[in-house]
């Protein structure tokens, strides 16, 4: 659960949890140092000091924060490089979970009004934020927008075939000629895991080491945070500034500003204006900006009119090219027939196909053994087991929308009546048992909600399944015929 009490945490001399390992806790420290030397002393003590490692559960290492605020901010700043850090120093690691373990005064802001002192207030899409200090903004305020861009990400190590060699193709064209007639703004869209963000970094990279072009990339989330920010230490005009001075703007998973009204007007102005400057914009986004409903018209127009390109879902061949050139540059033998076996049996995105092979590679490293089918199927029994019940989550959906006979689209809109809050959340809960899916996946299929939504959802079912006998059964019903 997102919070628990503070009985939890324990600051010993690692900053650690009772039950983390030593060795656990001496990676955390090493994570530590290299992120302080990569961010100085100062931003390292201001907020890294404050985080207590908690328990690594199969591939997702947890730490604990103090507030929400706090939270989201580690998330948006360092989120991804606390994630490469542990992964390059704990082969098991895959993910980073943040949680709250104390329970913040939290201030609930509104999305933000342009050019507007945040208010509290509870609209529909408000953010949480706990203990502001309005007078210590942080460092948002000086609006630094470096590209953290990862070094992995490269256009040499995207592995081209059918369904992406479009999408390729024109980031490389944005990457040698930015700005050209016809490629901006370069819309990419597709499905979950299946490359977008590293076709974004491979341009970002490309101009960077180039040199002489600025360039910006942040997600979607991280434009309203800083935007929000600029708001709270009233440097709008130096927030606007600097985004409209960049060469290169990237923003990634747009459809996070569905329902952010004044964030999406902050964007269209700035989108507009370096448009009309002659910098070039790269997006992405789950859906085609004509499918993007709840995006307002004009900038789902602006967004059409250059080029957009799909990432269509893998096909086996190129499954396989993947996990070639990953077993490959892994140093690790893998049998073609292994490949084969996780190219048919993973067939939900490039991600989870990649998480796959890395826990193989990491167990081969680890006990010094070949790869072969066998210990394939026992080192990867659980993630197997999730993939042979091939249930999407709009499967899931549609079966428990006909169940209570409410429609399809209720599963992802704002509407809160029970009726249909319940369904969805029945859904949500189905969607964690029955797929592979994380947290953050799911509450993207139910209209962009927060991994903690679903995270209560899921607990919110489970509750009732043990107070109520016939919504169980209900649930236990749809789960069977789910499960075919
Ligand atoms: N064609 C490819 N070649 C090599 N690696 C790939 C390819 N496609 C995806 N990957 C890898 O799969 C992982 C997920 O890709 P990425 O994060 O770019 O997906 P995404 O489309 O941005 O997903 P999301 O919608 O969740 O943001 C990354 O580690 C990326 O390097």
């Amino acid at each position: 659960m997102a919070e628990e009490g503070p009985g939890k945490v324990q600051a010993a001399a690692f900053n650690c949890v009772e039950g983390s390992t030593e060795e656990l806790a001496e990676q955390w420290l090493k994570v530590r140092e290299r992120l302080r030397a990569e961010i100085g002393d100062v931003e390292y003590k201001t907020w890294l000091l404050q985080i207590v490692l908690g328990p690594l559960e199969e591939d997702e290492v947890t730490l604990f924060l103090p507030t929400r605020f706090l939270r989201d901010w580690i998330r948006g700043q360092y989120g991804d490089r606390l994630e490469a850090l542990w992964r390059a120093e704990n082969a098991l690691v895959r993910r980073v979970e943040l949680q709250v373990v104390r329970p913040a005064t939290a201030v609930p802001i509104a999305e933000p009004a342009p050019d507007s002192t945040p208010a509290a207030s509870t609209p529909r899409d408000r953010v949480e934020m706990g203990e502001e200090n309005p007078s210590n903004p942080g460092p948002e305020a000086r609006h630094d927008l470096a590209a953290p861009l990862d070094p992995r990400f490269t256009f040499s190590s995207f592995v081209v075939g059918k369904p992406n060699e479009f999408a390729y193709a024109c980031a490389r064209r944005v990457a040698e000629k930015p700005s050209s007639p016809g490629f901006n703004p370069l819309f990419l869209y597709g499905g979950v895991g299946l490359g977008k963000t590293h076709l974004m970094h491979a341009i970002g990279s490309e101009l960077t080491q180039a040199g002489g072009v600025s360039v910006a990339y942040m997600s979607a989330e991280k434009f309203m945070y800083r935007f929000i920010a600029a708001i709270r230490s009233q440097s709008t005009m130096e927030f606007k500034e600097h985004l409209r001075s960049v060469d290169v703007l990237m923003i990634d998973d747009l459809q996070f500003l569905i329902g952010k009204d004044n964030t999406q007007e902050e964007f269209f102005h700035t989108f507009n204006a370096l448009v009309d400057a002659g910098r070039q914009i790269v997006v992405s986004a789950d859906k085609s900006p004509s499918d993007l409903s709840g995006l307002e018209d004009r900038l789902r127009t602006r967004l059409g009119c250059g080029m957009v390109a799909d990432i269509h879902a893998t096909t086996f061949e190129l499954r396989i090219s993947i996990l070639e050139a990953k077993a490959q540059a892994s140093g690790v033998v893998v049998p073609g027939k292994v490949l084969e076996f996780l190219a048919h049996k993973i067939t939900s995105n490039v991600r989870e196909l990649e998480g796959a092979l890395n826990r193989l590679i990491a167990h081969a490293n680890l006990f010094g053994r070949p790869v072969t089918l066998e210990n394939t199927q026992d080192v990867l029994h659980d993630i197997l087991k999730a993939h042979d019940r091939r249930v999407t989550i709009e499967e899931i959906q549609r079966k428990v929308a006909e169940h209570w006979n409410i429609r399809l689209t209720d599963m992802s809109s704002a509407r809160r009546a029970r009726a249909v809050a319940r369904p969805r959340q029945v859904a949500m809960f189905l969607a964690k048992h029955l797929t592979s899916r994380s947290l953050p996946e799911i509450g993207r299929k139910f209209g962009n909600r927060d991994h903690t939504t679903v995270m209560h959802a899921v607990s919110r079912v489970q509750e009732l399944m043990e107070r109520d006998v016939a919504f169980a059964e209900d649930v236990e019903l749809l789960k069977r015929m789910l499960e075919g």
